[in-house]
Formats: structure tokens, C-alpha cells, sequence
């Protein structure tokens, strides 16, 4: 009798498979409880087989019978598969998360799993990757009991309870799965139909469900076969290369650190025990539904009766359908509500989500100073304003730093925390934390306008509105990013959230004029080209969906379907006559390059300026906060992965034929990459230090 723990002692031999070596899947080690060690993914071929292993273990003569505690992931879980029983701890989490990293159960857990548990359910796991509870497990039938107790006494008692009884029934690959209800060509067709609609492009999903279809339709060891083919495509993809580094690159930004010399490991974030939210507007409830359910006491704070009355309902609400969705309590006593900012005077920290106006804001910080107790962080969800202007209307400008959250904010993964150059190492460790316990991807940003995300979206944008003046259409643009993997493209996003968003900015930054403006100035502002169009449609009060038309045609105000509108394409042509634009063919590949490489441009500035401290920062921004397909790892790994020569070259390009526009300039530091051999992303962060310490 064998005894396996999920995460304390796996018995298995410490090499792994000739068949993953076969597969290039080279695992040094046996899988732990979180599956193969993604480090040693391609690392120099040793050790013994994984799967025949595996298949030792299930052919045995001897009752083996797996202890599962903390994790059985990945190979972990797929050994337990192997084992003739699986008993799991109530505390343990269970799953085959392969697809997060680009790949698919390659050690036989395409073909157990749904075996034991049925294809509907199998594909459920394995497509998308997620953990299910030992409680869970026990309903699937994945294990066999679960235990609060100490597992492996457990698992002995178990197995002396199933000691002589034949074991030909507990051997998961003698298994064929059970019958599904309907056709399974059928059930087959309408899975993948929905995989590929939502992967946009992702191939780990779509060989995932091959690999199940094989488990349903060839014998064992054809089905093996069958898993090994499919893994062999996804294992040195770039997608999987991809995930792979956004895994470690997740946890990377956890380990921030400061121009100024601040780091995580040296500075003690400050108990949080109660949050206030001043201003319940769209964020504002957002943010704090995401704390009531990361389980701290929220005071909210809103001064117009009204928005306070329609806010309770509508967080009430929001709490409700979440934790119907996770089969717990809503929070709903964790929330308190006032008119009056007094209420937050016992409260440990403040995030102040009001209308984005500078003066509004500098009034609450103001108030806030004099009200909360003199240790209280006070925090700004603005989405681009000086953090240090907010400090310096309080008594302890180390205290301020800045929170800002995505919309929706309690389902938006990313949180952008800003430091000033006044804010305390241990503010920004503070927030950090309070992000982490919200289950958010904190990163720790510096402050300068749009701080990272919006400071590099905004070169994006202009190339946008470029390409349109140079004789593309908002089809033709948002086709392209959506083709990339983005899952809406510029001008859908744009309809949806508002013109009038971008408009109000632009016009407080001086950059919308009143009236229709004529004649070349029309197209330059602060020396360098402009783009009026979206202020031309915002004068038009065409907003986007909230008024039926914008980049595109809804039907009626609040209608959600896009459709080309022929009245902008006709006003695009009028508006290139009047300019005296001829438009031009352009290309797919012309749009990619002009938006990405001009955001990744202004990428590598904020690392220069060192307002990120790492590509890993950026990229987790981008594919959390802004939709980049996250197979494509970021923007700025993507750069690595196109070549910085080739980026460099093509902005060389760009730049030469619109002198212009400044964001198509090359980046200095992007030049000296490139001069210096163009090191893998993940050597960038000490190439960037070498280069600023040879400054
Ligand atoms: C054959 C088979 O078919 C295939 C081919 C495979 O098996 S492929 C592999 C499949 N397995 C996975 O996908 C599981 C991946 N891991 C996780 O999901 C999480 O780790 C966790 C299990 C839910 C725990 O979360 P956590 O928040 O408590 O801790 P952490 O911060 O995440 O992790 C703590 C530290 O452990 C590191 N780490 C975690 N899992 C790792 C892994 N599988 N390989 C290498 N390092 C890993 C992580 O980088 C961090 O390091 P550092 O930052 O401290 O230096």
C-alpha cells in the first residue's frame, strides 16, 4: 500500500516521463501538489518516466491509495488519478489548471478524468482550469472521501478497509466514459463552437477539447497517444510561452520596489481593519462591494441623498448576485452607509472615489485630513491626477497614495497603486496589501499623468484616429485588434464607455476646442498633430451607445449591437476633403503596427523614467486592466517576442513618414536594448538598472 500527500510528501520517484520527455515536457522533478515545475519547463532532459509511472502505480496489485491535502494540481492531481482511491481533506483544492498555461493535462488527465467523471464535467476542469474544492471533488466523484482529520491515517484506514478486494474496477483507464444525454458529435460541436468564440485565438482551450473528444471515442491507449500529439503543439508555442511568463510575472509585481530605493520586503504594511469609500458613483459602489466581500467593514459616503439611496440598492444588489454566484452569504453586514463624513472618523484607510475634478478632489482630501484619525491612509481612485497635488492638502502627505481601480471595479482583476514622491514605503506596501486581500493584481505604479495603463493607452489612441484621417474605417481598425485578441477594438470600446469621457479630458487639458475647428491648426495642439474627430462626433452628441451612435450606429440610445454607420463613413470622406487628406489602402498589419508598437513605445519611456519598474509591471497592467489577450503574455513581452529589432525598425519607419507625431519616435532605452543584443524580457529589469547606473 502506498500513501501519497498532496503537498507534503509525494512518494513518487523524482524523474519523470519518457514519453513528456518525447513531448519536450521535461520535468526534472515528479510533480508536486501544484503540478510540474513550470521552471523546468524545457530544461535538460533526465529522470524517470511520469506516465509509465503513473501506470505502475494503477496496475499494481496493491490498493494505492492517494492522500490529498493543500493542492493536487496539474501531475498532482494526475498521479492521485493513477491511484486505485483518493482521499482528500475538506481544505484541499483540486484541478487540472494546464489551459491557464498554455497547455493541456499531459500525463494522462485528458483521459482519466473523464473517464471518472463524465465528458460534460471533464471539459468543464480541463477548459477552464479551474480548482474545485474537496467537496466539490466528493460530488464529482474525483475522490472517494473527504476527511477533516489527519489525511494519511486516514487514507491507511481506507485502504486497510479495502485490502483484498479486487482492484480491476478502480483502474480509471479500463474505464469508458459514462454516456452523455444527446449525440455526442453534437455535444462535441456546440463545446468547441463556444471554446473558440470565447478563446479568440487561444489554441490551449481547442486542443483541450480534442484531447477530451479522444477520451470519449478511442480506446486508452489510442486516447494517450492522441494527448501526447496534441500537447507536443502547445508545449513550445508562443502562446504557452506566454502564459507561462505572465504565471511568474503575476507574482513578480508582488516584489515591487521604488526608484527611491523602497522595496516590499522592507516595508511592513499598516493593519487595515476598516475601509471607508467616499463617493457612490459607478466606482465608488464597485469598490466597495469588492471589499465587503474580501471580507472588510466598509463605511460608505455619499453626500446627495439620492445617489445615497439608489447606491445602497444597487450595492445591495451587486452583493447579492455575487455571492449567489460563489454559493456563500452576502456580505451585507459589512456595509454601512452615511451622508456625513464624520462617519469615517474611526476607519484605517480611505479611498476616495468622487467625480474626477481636481478641485472636488483637493475639497475631500481637505476634509479628510481634518476628520480621520492622523494614522488613516487616505487613498485616490483617480484615473490620471497628480497624487502629490491630493498629498499636500493633508497634514500627512506620506499617508496619500493612489488606488485606482477598472471598471467595473469588483470584477476588474488590476489595481494601479500610485506612489507620490512624498508617500511612505509603508502606505504603498499598505495598499498593496489591501489590493492582494481584494484579489486584485496590485502594481505599484509612480506618479505622472494617466500613470501607466491610460499614459500609454493614449498613444494608442491617437494612432487610432490617425489611421481614420489617413483613409481607414472603425471596422477595418477594430477587425485588426480584434483579430490580435483583443475583445473589442478601440472604437466598439470607445462607443461603450463614452465619447463624452475622453472629450471632457481632452478639453480640460486644452486640447478640445470650442466650436468646429477649421483650417491646419485644426490638426496641430502643443506643436505636435491632432486628431478633432472624436470632438467633432461629441459636438454632434453622438456619445456612442448612450445616444445610439458614435464610431457606430446602435439603433437607439442604449442599443448594444455596433453596426458601420454610413453616415460616419461619408463624414470621414468630407472630413479628409476639407483637410485635404487623400485617403490610402491600409493594411491590417498597418493598424497593429501603428496602435501596438506606439503603445509599447511609450511603454518603454515609462520604463526609461521609471515609472514602472519592470516589463512584467506593464504587462500584467495590459492584460488585466485592458484586455490584452493574455496568450500574447503583454505588450511589452509581445515586443520581445516580435524582436526589438523589428519594433525598432518599424517605428523607425512610421516615424520617418508622420515626423509629426512624437510617440512614433523611437525610445531611447528600446535603441539601447536593441544595441546591447535585445536580452530576453526577462533580463530587462537588471539591463534597465546597468543602463541607468552607466547614466
Ligand atoms: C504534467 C501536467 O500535466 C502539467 C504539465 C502540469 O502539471 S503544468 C503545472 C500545473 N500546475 C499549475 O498550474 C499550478 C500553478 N500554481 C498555482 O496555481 C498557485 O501557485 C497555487 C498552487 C494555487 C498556490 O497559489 P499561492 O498564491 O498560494 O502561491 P503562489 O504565490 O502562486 O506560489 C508560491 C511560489 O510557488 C511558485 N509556483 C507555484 N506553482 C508552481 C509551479 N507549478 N511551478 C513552478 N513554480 C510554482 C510560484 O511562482 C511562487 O514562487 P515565488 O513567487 O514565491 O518565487
Amino acid at each position: 500500500m502506498g500513501g501519497f500527500c498532496g503537498n507534503k510528501n509525494i512518494l513518487a520517484p523524482k524523474k519523470c516521463s519518457g514519453e513528456a520527455r518525447h513531448r519536450g515536457l521535461t520535468q526534472n522533478s515528479a510533480p508536486g501538489p501544484k503540478g510540474a515545475d513550470i521552471k523546468e519547463f524545457g530544461d535538460s532532459e533526465s529522470g524517470p518516466p511520469l506516465i509509465p509511472m503513473i501506470h505502475a502505480i494503477e496496475a499494481g496489485n496493491k490498493p494505492m491509495v492517494a492522500a490529498i491535502e493543500g493542492f493536487a494540481l496539474g501531475g498532482g492531481l494526475e498521479l492521485a488519478l493513477g491511484c486505485h482511491y483518493r482521499i482528500a481533506h475538506s481544505k484541499a483544492r483540486l484541478g487540472l489548471p494546464e489551459v491557464t498555461l498554455g497547455l493541456l493535462p499531459a500525463a494522462g488527465g485528458s483521459q482519466r478524468l473523464p473517464r471518472l467523471i463524465g465528458v460534460p464535467a471533464a471539459l468543464d476542469l480541463i477548459i477552464t482550469g479551474r480548482h474545485v474544492t474537496a467537496a466539490e471533488a466528493l460530488q464529482l466523484g474525483i475522490v472517494d472521501q473527504v476527511t477533516d482529520h489527519h489525511t494519511v491515517d486516514a487514507a491507511v484506514k481506507f485502504a486497510l478497509s479495502v485490502a483484498g478486494r479486487p482492484l480491476d474496477a478502480r483502474r480509471i483507464s479500463s474505464y469508458s466514459c459514462p454516456p452523455v444525454s444527446g449525440d455526442l458529435d453534437a455535444l462535441f460541436e456546440e463545446v468547441m463552437r463556444k471554446v473558440r468564440r470565447g478563446a479568440r485565438g487561444a489554441i490551449a482551450p481547442v486542443a483541450c477539447v480534442q484531447a477530451v473528444r479522444a477520451a470519449a471515442t478511442l480506446p486508452y491507449a489510442r486516447g494517450m497517444e492522441r494527448e501526447r500529439e496534441l500537447m507536443a503543439t502547445l508545449f513550445t508555442s508562443g502562446q504557452a510561452r506566454a502564459l507561462q511568463y505572465s504565471f511568474f510575472a503575476q507574482r513578480a509585481v508582488s516584489r515591487w520596489s521604488t526608484p527611491s530605493g523602497a522595496r516590499w520586503d522592507a516595508s511592513a504594511p499598516k493593519p487595515v481593519r476598516k475601509v471607508a469609500v467616499i463617493g457612490l458613483g459607478t466606482m465608488g459602489r464597485g469598490i466597495a462591494v469588492a471589499l465587503a466581500q474580501a471580507g472588510f467593514p466598509v463605511v460608505s459616503v455619499e453626500t446627495q441623498e439620492k445617489q445615497l439611496t439608489e447606491a445602497k440598492r444597487a450595492v445591495s444588489q451587486m452583493l447579492e448576485r455575487g455571492a449567489k454566484r460563489r454559493g456563500v452569504a452576502a456580505p451585507l453586514d459589512k456595509m454601512s452607509y452615511s451622508s456625513n463624513i464624520q462617519a469615517v472618523a474611526d476607519v484605517d484607510l480611505v479611498i476616495e472615489a468622487v467625480f474626477e475634478d481636481m478641485g472636488l478632489k483637493k475639497k475631500i482630501f481637505q476634509q479628510l485630513s481634518a476628520v480621520c484619525k492622523p494614522d488613516a491612509l487616505l487613498c485616490t481612485n483617480t484615473s490620471s491626477l497628480d497624487v502629490d497635488q491630493l498629498a499636500s492638502q493633508t497634514r500627512n502627505p506620506e499617508l496619500v497614495v493612489g488606488m485606482h481601480f477598472f471598471a467595473p471595479a469588483h470584477v476588474m482583476k488590476l489595481l494601479e497603486v500610485v506612489y507620490g514622491p512624498r508617500s511612505s514605503p509603508q502606505a504603498l506596501a499598505t495598499a498593496m496589501q489591501l489590493g492582494k486581500k481584494m484579489g486584485k493584481v496590485s502594481v505599484a505604479v509612480g506618479n505622472c499623468p494617466g500613470f501607466v495603463g491610460n499614459r500609454m493607452l493614449k498613444a494608442y489612441v491617437e494612432q487610432a484616429f490617425f489611421l481614420l484621417e489617413e483613409g481607414a474605417t472603425p471596422e477595418l481598425v477594430d477587425s485588426a485588434l480584434e483579430e490580435f485578441g483583443f475583445s473589442m477594438g478601440f472604437f466598439k470600446v470607445s462607443d461603450l464607455s463614452g465619447l463624452d469621457v475622453g472629450w471632457k479630458v481632452r478639453k480640460e487639458d486644452g486640447l478640445a476646442l470650442p466650436g468646429v475647428s477649421t483650417g491646419p491648426s485644426a490638426r496641430i495642439r502643443q506643436g505636435r498633430r491632432y486628431s478633432p474627430l472624436g470632438d467633432l462626433l461629441c459636438q454632434r452628441g453622438r456619445f456612442g451607445q448612450k445616444t445610439g451612435s458614435g464610431w457606430y450606429q446602435y439603433g437607439k440610445p442604449g442599443g448594444r449591437v455596433a453596426t458601420p454607420d454610413p453616415w460616419l463613413h461619408s463624414f470621414l470622406e468630407e472630413y479628409r476633403a476639407q483637410h485635404g487628406l487623400v485617403p490610402r489602402r491600409i493594411d491590417p498589419q498597418e493598424v497593429l503596427e501603428r496602435c501596438l508598437y506606439a503603445l509599447i513605445n511609450e511603454g518603454f519611456r515609462i520604463l526609461e523614467d521609471g515609472i514602472a519598474a519592470g516589463p512584467e509591471d506593464i504587462d500584467c497592467i495590459y492584460v488585466f486592466g485592458y484586455g490584452w489577450p493574455h496568450y500574447r503574455g503583454g505588450p511589452m513581452f509581445y515586443a520581445a517576442m516580435v524582436g526589438l529589432p523589428k519594433v525598432l525598425e518599424r517605428l523607425e519607419h512610421y516615424y520617418r513618414a508622420h515626423p509629426d507625431v512624437p510617440d512614433l519616435q523611437p525610445c531611447s532605452l528600446l535603441r539601447r536594448l536593441v544595441a546591447s543584443g535585445s536580452p530576453p524580457v526577462q533580463k530587462w529589469k537588471e539591463a534597465i538598472k546597468k543602463l541607468h547606473s552607466q547614466l
